[in-house]
């Protein structure tokens, strides 16, 4: 059974009630700007959230995704090599609001953010389901986050162990 070193952290329920408010608040925010918005999930593990939290924004949107290769904190480097997948869409001028499923040591985002950031983009905002701040190794200005969570490796609603468990609906904890 694959479900059985497990747990559940976060339910199905609370992480609905949150995409809600999460989805009215951003709508809120950005209606009215007078620029487009485009909404960039960073694959893999932010499809989930995506696909649920853009269902909740009534604005006319643009949707693309990024995909990066890290290898942690192995070596000196920001522990994020290459992008893998870059975005289709030209972002130059956009209101760009970045999709993360979790923050840990924030070296995703502080090389995203860079990057996007020398694509002359109108602005940016962050966007993430759950995050970790004990594991911080670089500051991240989260502007909407789902969970504050504890330092647990966690899995499901699009976070994966080894590529496994991204298709569970709620959050768990893995069990050691
Ligand atoms: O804050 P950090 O320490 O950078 O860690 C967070 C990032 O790591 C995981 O992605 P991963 O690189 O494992 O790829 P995946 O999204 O395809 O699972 C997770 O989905 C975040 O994108
Ligand atoms: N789970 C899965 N992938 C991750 C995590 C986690 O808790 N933190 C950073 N990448
Ligand atoms: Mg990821």
């Amino acid at each position: 059974m694959y479900k059985e070193n497990i747990e559940v952290m976060i339910s199905k329920e609370e992480i609905a009630h949150k995409v809600k408010a999460l989805g009215e608040e951003i709508t809120n925010d950005y209606s009215g700007s007078g620029k487009e918005l485009v909404v960039i999930g960073v694959l893999k593990g932010a499809n989930v959230f995506l696909g649920d939290l853009i269902r909740q924004i009534d604005l006319p949107i643009l949707v693309d995704f990024i995909a990066v290769s890290s290898y942690g904190l192995s070596t000196e480097t920001s522990g994020v090599v290459k992008i893998l997948k870059d975005l289709d869409l030209d972002v130059e001028g956009k209101d760009v609001l970045i999709i993360e499923d979790i923050v840990d040591t924030g070296l995703t985002l502080k090389y995203l953010t860079e990057n996007f950031k020398s694509r002359n983009i109108a602005s940016m905002k962050i966007c993430a389901l759950l995050d970790k701040p004990e594991r911080r190794k670089c500051p991240i200005d989260i502007d909407y986050l789902g969970f504050e969570i504890p330092d647990k490796f966690v899995v499901g609603y699009g976070i994966d162990y080894a590529e496994k468990y991204r298709n569970l609906p709620y959050v768990a904890v893995v069990k050691s």
